[in-house]
């Protein structure tokens, strides 16, 4: 350490032996980018230059996308944004969808409600960001401003399917799961915005779940080398309602209530499950209680979250840890949720 020390005749304007690049996160020092040895013992004279300090050379270090991309691919947690289509196709004789505002609305807002401008407000920059501009009708207002969000781990545009989103967003954590790795999937965003199409789907266009259950039955029965597993499959419902406490209710057992203790679900029913058919029928059983436990609350003013777990059991081929693995589907759902019992055809 005593080497480093500057003696004190040292000019203060002496360049340093290291630069430090400070990020946020990680801060480290880098060594100087520069060719040219600075020297260290020699006080420079006023005939010698000075070396400036080499800001040109640190600003000009490239880093290689590889890296982004690759540490995007080893997040633990993943954030993926789905674009809701604008238009979007009813059956015969239905009108089309009209999603809940959740926009705070000023009496301006409200009155170019009379007026209906299909704009497109969040754009596509590439796969990982998006551009979000105010409509029109707000564009003069103070607040109103054009913000570009990135940093996803993936942007699904408007027009991706079901299949584009499970294979990227659902299947590695499926095959992870089948593995012996937990993970959980969960749907977040405004009412209307497509959380619910996403997680459980139409006939036409299955969602998350019952894609997934079909790939892991296939896992489970397609490949014989695979020793003996157990599937079990748990649904509760945590309903949130405006001036209550929260109540958690089980899905597979009449809707009782069940409680948390310690980070333990406890009297959660869990069904042994065979094949994809069966753990099917019993999601839409459990989606009609849930629509049941809803219509009985009575409270427009409520919001609810179905949890869907998948637990894996096995006699030896997970790591070493556990034999066990937990699949967590959550669909964060808003008020109106005995309307979306129509939604789950495919169940
Ligand atoms: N990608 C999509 N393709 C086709 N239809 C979609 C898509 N996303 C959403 N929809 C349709 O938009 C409407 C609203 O979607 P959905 O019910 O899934 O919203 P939500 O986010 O679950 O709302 P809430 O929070 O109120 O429960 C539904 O009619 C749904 O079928």
């Amino acid at each position: 350490m005593d080497e480093l020390k500057s003696p004190p005749s040292r000019p203060p304007s002496r360049p340093p032996s290291t630069v430090t690049v400070r990020r946020n996160p990680p801060r480290r020092a880098r060594p100087t980018p520069s060719q040219a040895p600075i020297p260290i013992s020699l006080p420079p004279t006023p005939s010698q230059t000075i070396p400036s300090f080499p800001i040109d050379d640190i600003l000009s270090i490239e880093i290689p996308e590889n890296n982004i991309v690759k540490n995007i691919e080893n997040e633990n947690l993943k954030v993926f944004l789905r674009i809701r289509p604008r238009s979007i196709s009813q059956p015969q004789g239905k009108k089309e969808g009209v999603a809940k505002n959740v926009w705070p609305q000023s009496k301006q807002i409200a009155k170019s409600k009379v007026k209906k401008v299909s704009e497109v407000c969040l754009k596509e920059n590439d796969e990982h960001s998006v551009t979000l501009c105010p409509p029109q009708s707000m564009q003069d207002q103070k607040r109103s401003k054009t913000e570009v969000y990135e940093g996803f781990s993936y942007v699904f545009s408007a027009d991706s399917s079901q299949d584009d989103v499970f294979d990227k967003m659902v299947n590695p954590i499926v095959e992870d799961f089948m593995k012996g790795k937990s993970g959980m999937l969960a749907a977040l965003g405004p009412s209307g915005s497509g959380k619910t199409h996403t997680i459980f789907g139409t006939g036409r266009q299955p969602g998350m779940i019952p894609l997934a259950l079909h790939k892991i039955f296939l896992g489970t029965n397609g490949n014989g080398a695979q020793s003996p597993r157990t599937l079990y499959l748990s649904m509760f419902e945590i309903c949130s309602e405006r001036g209550r406490t929260e109540r958690m209710i089980d899905l597979f057992n009449d809707g009782v209530d069940i409680c948390l203790q310690q980070s333990t679900i406890k009297g959660l029913h869990e069904s042994v499950v065979c094949d994809v058919q069966q753990a099917e029928a019993l999601i839409a059983e459990g989606m009609l209680k849930r629509a049941t436990a809803m219509t009985n609350s009575n409270n427009q003013s409520s919001r609810s979250q179905c949890i869907i777990n998948v637990r894996c059991e096995t006699c030896g081929d997970f790591d070493a840890s556990s034999n066990s693995a937990l699949l967590t589907i959550v669909d964060l759902a808003g008020a109106e949720r005995e309307k979306k019992t129509g939604n789950h055809k495919s169940l």
